[in-house]
């Protein structure tokens, strides 16, 4: 039987997604859902698919699930958890401005920063700490990869590998306009080195300091923006000598604040949430 599902439809950074409250309205195979509704041309459009939900357990408020736009889901998703934390607070469903966010990759705090007439302008989230060494993830010897040679098509790449709980392959490089991301970044998500897949970040140092960064992600392809990939990169960048430990990503749609935590270890990104609109849609 089919039913009307409301969602509202948010970006960070031009990363965006479908967020439903499942405590509202349940959706059995969120699989599904995720590819139908991401579809750009017969869907609603979206990076993905996400799901909002109370915490089953006291040590969190919430929950969120992510489901990239094969269908595929992912532990975890950076700019998600910010606009979560806009929707959560600016649709009245909490008064906190410091919430607890169950993911697939631990309890996620955010820290909502309010405009004078109370709405969320941009918000912090404590991403816990980078995992460098991760056998499931990066099939090495050791399970780590710092500036490593891999090989794509034509062509052989160095990264460096970091996970946010979701897996990242970080490639630096002088020419980061010339490089054809969309055949590049599908090999490498693919690659037989990661055993779950993996988001691929290309990255450039620029001049003052910045980071521009383009992504392959995966299950999604070619996004505006991600959120665990800007941490990746920041990690990456202050692992491999390239950059300090508080630095600005700048990706296609938008620009992410990082800072990896020299005492406690844990990356926090600060950056925008967006509103695009309400809308409901028949799920059966
Ligand atoms: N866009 C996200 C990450 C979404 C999941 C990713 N594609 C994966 O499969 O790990 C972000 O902002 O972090």
């Amino acid at each position: 039987m089919s039913k009307t599902i409301k969602f509202t439809k948010m970006h960070g950074a031009g990363n965006d997604y479908i967020y439903v409250d499942t405590s509202l309205y349940g959706i059995d195979n969120p699989e599904a859902a995720a590819v139908k509704w991401s579809d750009r041309h017969k869907g609603i459009g979206s990076d993905g698919l996400v799901l909002i939900d109370k915490s089953p357990i006291p040590e969190a408020d919430f929950s969120m699930r992510i489901f990239n736009a094969d269908g595929s889901e992912a532990m975890m998703c950076g700019n998600a958890s910010r606009c979560i934390g806009k929707y959560l607070h600016d649709k009245g469903l909490t008064d906190l401005t410091e919430i607890r966010l169950l993911t697939l990759s631990g309890i996620k705090t955010l820290s909502l920063h309010l405009r004078v007439d109370g709405t969320t302008e941009s918000v912090t989230v404590d991403m816990l700490a980078p995992t460098l060494t991760c056998r499931s993830q990066l099939a090495t010897t050791d399970g780590t990869m710092t500036d490593g040679e891999v090989e794509a098509g034509d062509r052989t790449f160095r990264g460096t590998f970091v996970s946010m709980g979701n897996p990242h392959f970080v490639i630096f490089t002088d020419n980061i306009d010339d490089i054809d991301i969309a055949r590049y970044g599908a090999i490498l998500e693919h690659h037989p080195l990661f055993p779950e897949r993996c988001n691929i970040e290309f990255a450039e140092v620029e001049d003052n300091g910045n980071i521009r960064t383009r992504v392959w992600e995966r299950g999604s392809g070619i996004t505006m923006a991600c959120g665990t990939g800007a941490c990746a990169t920041a990690v990456a960048a202050a692992l491999t000598g390239r950059s300090p430990r508080h630095c600005t990503i700048v990706m296609d749609g938008g620009e992410l604040d990082i800072r990896w935590d020299e005492t406690d270890g844990h990356v926090y990104k600060t950056g925008p949430a967006e509103f695009v609109f309400d809308g409901e849609t028949e799920y059966t």
